[in-house]
Formats: C-alpha cells, sequence, structure tokens
C-alpha cells in the first residue's frame, strides 16, 4: 500500500483502505504470542505512512535531532516554570511525590531502598538552573544576561527567550501566563527522561484527569460565556493564584461534572478500580478530531512508559538499562499503544517539515553568529530530510466541516487544560518532561493548523519555547521508535525468533486467520496483503544435508557429499569474485552519502554492514 496524495473525506484520511490495524493488532495481542512488531507496509492509521517509511524516515533523521537536541546551547536549554505553580484541579498532597502512595511503584517499602535510588531523589532536577532575567538584567547585560548561571560554556544569547507573550492561537499554555515568576532554565541534557519511580495514585490521577480531556462535547455556542456562568465556585477547587487557573478549574469541572466523575475519582482510585475506568479507545465511531487527541494524548503516554522502561534502574542493585518485562507489560501487550507513537512522530515530523521557510528567518542565538548559523543550517537540514507536502500526515482533512470552528476551540482549549494538569505532576523531572511534550503537542498542532508552509509572512509568531519543545518531542519519539525495535529484537532474542528485519510475525495459523473474519478484523482483501512477513533473507543458499540416509547406499550417500561440497566451493569461489565489486560499489555508496552530507541533503541509512561471520557461513 503507498500513500495516497489526494484529499479526502475526514473519515478516511488518506483514502487508504487498510484494516482497522488498532483493533486488528490488538486482536492479535490476545490470540498469537508472536506478536512482535506491525506490519512494515500497513498504513498508520489516520496519518499518511506506512509503518517501514515512518522508521526509514526515522533513521534519517535520528542523526540530526541528537546533535540538534544534544550539542546545540539553543535546543539543550528549557524554560518553565516548575516550582512556582500551584496544581489548578486539586488540592491533594497526592499530587506529590512526597507522598508515600505516590512514590513508590515499583517496590512495597521506599525504605528498603538506598537514598540515592528513592523516586524522591531519581525525580529531582539536576545540573545548574538559571532564573529568568528581570528586564533591567536583560538591558544591560545582553551577553550575559543570566550571569553564567548555566555554566561559563553555555551561550546565554541562545538560551534566554525576551518574548514572553504568548499568541491567541497557541495550544499550549504559556508558562508565564500572568504569573509573577518567569520561569527557570534547565538543561535537557543533565535531566534525561527515563525512570525516576514517579507513580501510584499521584500519577494515575494526572493521567486519568488528561485522559478525561477527551470527553468532547458538542461544544457550546459561546464557551467563555459557559465558563463564567458555571455555577462552581472557585473555593471549591482549591485556592486559585489567578484567573486563568481559575478558568481551567472551571472547565475541567464541566467536564468532570457532565461524567458524574469528580466525587468519582478519588473513590475509583482508593478501591484501585481507576484504571479500568479510562475508556478504551473507539477508533470506529469518534470523528476523527477526537481520534487525533487521544492519540496524541496516548501516543505520548506510550511514549513516556518507552522511556523509562528503555532507561529503568533496579531500585535494589542500582542497575540501570532496558526492562524488557516493563515494556512488555507497557507497550507489547497493548499494539494501539504503540501505534500511537508512530502516530505522533508522523504527525510531529510533518509539522517540522513546515516551518523550513519559517526558520529560514529565525535568529537563534543574538550574540553569537556562528552558532546562530550552525544552528539554523542544523534545523533546515532536519526540516529539509522531511518529505514536504502532506505524504506523512495530512492535516487538510481535519476541521473542515464548516461547524467545526467550535470544535477547534474545544480542542484547544482542551489541549490548553492538559497544559495546567501537568502542573499537578508531583515530579520535577516528570513535569519537566510532560510541560515539554505537551507543549512539542501543542506547537506541532499551532504549525499544522496556522501555519502557511508556501508562505510564512502570515505565520503567527514561534517562541523559544515552543520550537524547543517541538524539536525535543520529535527527539523523544524518534528516540522511542528506536527503542521499540530494539525491545521487539531482546523479545525475538529472548523467545528463539530472530528478526532480521523490522517484520510483523502476524497470524501464521488457518484458524488465527479464521478467526479474525469472523470477528470482521481481517478480510480477503486485507489477507491479499502478505500477513506473515518472513525474515529477512540474508542471500546465503541453504547447505544443509537435505537427504534421508537411511534409505540411501553408502555410494549414494558419498556422492550426495560430494554434491554439497562442489556447492559450497562454487558458492564460495563466485563470493571471491564478486568481493572487488562488492568494495567498488561500497565506496561509491559512501561518496553519494558523503555529497549528500555536503549538499545537506537526506543521507540514506548504511545498506551494508561489516561483520563476523557466524559458525554457519564458516
Ligand atoms: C506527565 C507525566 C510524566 C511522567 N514522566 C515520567 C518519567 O519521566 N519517568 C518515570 O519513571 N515516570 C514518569 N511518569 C509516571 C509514569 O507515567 C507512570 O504513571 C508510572 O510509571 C506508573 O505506571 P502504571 O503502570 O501505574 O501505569 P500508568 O502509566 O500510570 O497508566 C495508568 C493507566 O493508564 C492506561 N494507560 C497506560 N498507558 C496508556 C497509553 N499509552 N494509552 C492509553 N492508556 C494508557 C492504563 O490503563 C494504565 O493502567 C510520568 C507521569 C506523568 C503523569
Amino acid at each position: 500500500a503507498t500513500p495516497s496524495k489526494s484529499k479526502n473525506p475526514p473519515s478516511d484520511v488518506c483514502a487508504v483502505r487498510s484494516i482497522s490495524l488498532c483493533n486488528y493488532a490488538r486482536f492479535l495481542g490476545q490470540h498469537t504470542k508472536r506478536v512482535a512488531q506491525f506490519e512494515p507496509a500497513a498504513i498508520v492509521s489516520d496519518a499518511c505512512a506506512s509503518y517501514s517509511t515512518l522508521e526509514q524516515l526515522n533513521d534519517a533523521i535520528h542523526p540530526y535531532l541528537q546533535s540538534i537536541t544534544q550539542k546545540t546551547d539553543f535546543f539543550s536549554h528549557y524554560r518553565l516554570s516548575l516550582y512556582s505553580k500551584k496544581c489548578p484541579f486539586w488540592d491533594d498532597e497526592n499530587g506529590m511525590c512526597g507522598n508515600v502512595a505516590c512514590a513508590v511503584n515499583t517496590l512495597d517499602n521506599e525504605e528498603d531502598i538506598p537514598l540515592v535510588w528513592r523516586a524522591k531523589e531519581l525525580g529531582k532536577l539536576e545540573g545548574p538552573t538559571a532564573q529568568h532575567p528581570g528586564k533591567k538584567q536583560q538591558r544591560e547585560q545582553k551577553a550575559r544576561p543570566l550571569q553564567g548561571g548555566l555554566g561559563m560554556n553555555v551561550d546565554e544569547s541562545c538560551v534566554v527567550e525576551y518574548d514572553d507573550e504568548c499568541d491567541d492561537r497557541d495550544y499550549c499554555i504559556p508558562d508565564d501566563e500572568r504569573a509573577s515568576a518567569k520561569g527557570d532554565y534547565v538543561s535537557l541534557v543533565d535531566n534525561p527522561e527515563r525512570f525516576t519511580g514517579y507513580g501510584g495514585v499521584g500519577s494515575q490521577q494526572v493521567w486519568e484527569a488528561i485522559y478525561r480531556e477527551n470527553c468532547f462535547s458538542k461544544p457550546p455556542k459561546d464557551s467563555k460565556s459557559t465558563v463564567q456562568s458555571s455555577p462552581f465556585g472557585a473555593a471549591s477547587f482549591g485556592g486559585f493564584g489567578n484567573e486563568g487557573q481559575m478558568q481551567a478549574a472551571h472547565q475541567l469541572r464541566d467536564v468532570m461534572k457532565s461524567q458524574g466523575l469528580r466525587d468519582n475519582v478519588k473513590s475509583a482510585i482508593a478501591q484501585g478500580t481507576a484504571t479500568a475506568r479510562l475508556d478504551p479507545v473507539e477508533f470506529d465511531d469518534t470523528c476523527l478530531e477526537k481520534r487525533v487527541f487521544h492519540r496524541v494524548i496516548s501516543g505520548m503516554h506510550a511514549s513516556i512508559s518507552t522511556h523509562l522502561c528503555w532507561d529503568y534502574l533496579d531500585q535494589k542493585t542500582g542497575q540501570w538499562g532496558p526492562n524488557l518485562s516493563c515494556y512488555e507489560q507497557r507497550l507489547h501487550n497493548f499494539p494501539e499503544r504503540v501505534s500511537n507513537i508512530y502516530f505522533n512522530f508522523a504527525l510531529i515530523m510533518r509539522a517540522v517539515g513546515k516551518i523550513r521557510q519559517h526558520v529560514s528567518d529565525y535568529s537563534f542565538c543574538s550574540e553569537d553568529p556562528a552558532q546562530d548559523l550552525r544552528t539554523k543550517n542544523s534545523v533546515l537540514r532536519l526540516a529539509s530530510a522531511i518529505p514536504s507536502g502532506p505524504d506523512i500526515f495530512d492535516e487538510t482533512v481535519m476541521f473542515q466541516d464548516p461547524d467545526s470552528v467550535a470544535l477547534k476551540e474545544d480542542f484547544r482549549n482542551r489541549f490548553r487544560n492538559v497544559s495546567r494538569i501537568m502542573d499537578c505532576v508531583g515530579c520535577d523531572k516528570c513535569r519537566l518532561w510532560g510541560k515539554l511534550q505537551t507543549s512539542g503537542y501543542g506547537t506541532a498542532l499551532k504549525v499544522l493548523f496556522e501555519f502557511d508552509e508556501q508562505d510564512s509572512s502570515r505565520d503567527p509568531p514561534l517562541r523559544r519555547t515552543e520550537l524547543v519543545a517541538l524539536l525535543n518531542t520529535l527527539d523523544r519519539l524518534s528516540h522511542s521508535l528506536r527503542a521499540i525495535k530494539q525491545f521487539g529484537a531482546m523479545l525475538g532474542e529472548r523467545d528463539g525468533v530472530a528478526p532480521k528485519a523490522a517484520v510483523v510475525l502476524t497470524p501464521t495459523s488457518q484458524s488465527t486467520k479464521e478467526a479474525l473474519k469472523t470477528k470482521k478484523l481481517l478480510t480477503d482483501d486485507d489477507e491479499e496483503q502478505p500477513a506473515v512477513v518472513a525474515v529477512e533473507d540474508d542471500g546465503m543458499p541453504d547447505f544443509s544435508r537435505d537427504w534421508d540416509s537411511r534409505n540411501m547406499t553408502v555410494v549414494d550417500e558419498f556422492w550426495a557429499e560430494i554434491g554439497l561440497i562442489t556447492r559450497v566451493f562454487v558458492y564460495v569461489m563466485k563470493s571471491w569474485v564478486a568481493l572487488p565489486g562488492k568494495f567498488v560499489r561500497i565506496v561509491l555508496f559512501e561518496l553519494g552519502r558523503l555529497w549528500n552530507y555536503w549538499m545537506g541533503l537526506v543521507v540514506p541509512p548504511r545498506s551494508w554492514e561489516m561483520r563476523v561471520p557466524d559458525r554457519r557461513e564458516l
């Protein structure tokens, strides 16, 4: 299946009639133990590219992303209000990591864990932080407005953001909105997203509130008046510092009220039924916009889970490393979550591809022209590596209905609420990455719906925090895709299935296929696409003894052996003859990659490798 470029009704975004991948995969998860990954050629539902296309693109852009997010001052620092905000939705100490129920999710008794491995310690921010400078300081110390607060080797003109205002069209909530504190600058490199031990009631409550934001109702004609006429006073939601927080609380309250939820949340959590209350995704009968909202949130959640499983701390031994069972429990057994990560990757990548024009005039570092140019070129190279146009994700099919203006407004408000809910995350590092990624998705939606790919003159401004969030969110997703691949390989190794390519091992038995058809999850058409993709052939003929010596005479067996030796001999000789040609092709291929690199074009991944021959080859 190849992505279609035509515009289609919202119900079927890319005109690619593929099976409902998520349902299909979910079913497979229950009916076969061999589900490894998705079929590479399958189109990620609601996006326009296949899994394998996205993986190939990821291989191409990953090195750019790594270098941008790790090596430039601009993209390796983020500014946010970490400590000055109060959770606007519940005044509950459960939200804080200090609470035992929240802090410990892997061990019963946190006191048994050495101090440095406890959740409270792991969740702390590391490395230097610097407060946003006041106006006077900004004016007087142009080159060093933070006065070396982040270390003397950091160029502060690439880090400090002077424009504090947030545009009306923002899907994010500006971190400094109406707050007196202007936030702190932190290093993203010093604070990698990984296991922190944050969990339990606190994190569940946050996730639950975030998913509840997906309860789209037909938006009222004037959503502002609804908020203001809400019968609930601010006091019932805990004390709010400002109007913005109060508005957020009202909005969430309205959603919760309509679900009869607010009073039930805590009791459900207390009874251990909270997770069961999270509604499963209804992909088929929800409108595209709602599905997109759910998929963004679920994909973000799944990506966070991937990172914490990938960079996991065994709190008993102090060993960091990938935790396969964590991956199995949180992702592998829920293929729709993995699918949502791919979906988010497509969405964010499309947005990054769309800002090419916009960033060509962007000033990254006002006081350091060399770093400014380097940063700009890196971003432009990355954006150029992404196919232009709607080949990956076609945002133009969203909000097409004339009635959907209100829906768009609703969408935006819900996103702002998710941003606000992040203030309730009770672990600093988690809050940092949670806020950054929410802002990254918000920025992507702003770019997708408000930016003109060809003419950037009327685009709304992109703030520093938005740009940093956007690219770092793409980097997080890119990392997730790679981690998922690695986890797949680890599972294959453990189960004795050694995947050599990104392949899907979907139903092999006829009975499973029949069962799928009965459930209308597989049709005859679907079966035409290969459901089982064989593990990639490495080109080596099979030289095993394929005869049954019990029915052969000694002479027959002798000649069979001679035949086998001859075939092996011919194969080895041919390989030697082909070797010079192979080297020439490798040199030409590498020259081509070098040329692409110099020209700022996409550098294709290596198609060859040097390795020690395995026993069979020797
Ligand atoms: C914003 C935020 C950031 C966080 N960052 C980190 C971090 O950096 N490091 C860290 O160690 N922990 C982090 N956490 C905590 C982490 O996400 C988990 O909440 C925690 O590990 C407990 O996991 P759990 O198994 O109880 O399930 P949770 O991940 O808390 O999930 C709760 C329930 O949601 C449902 N669910 C789970 N995943 C999905 C999905 N992808 N789509 C739809 N439904 C789903 C399931 O029913 C699950 O039982 C963060 C939490 C939040 C809210």
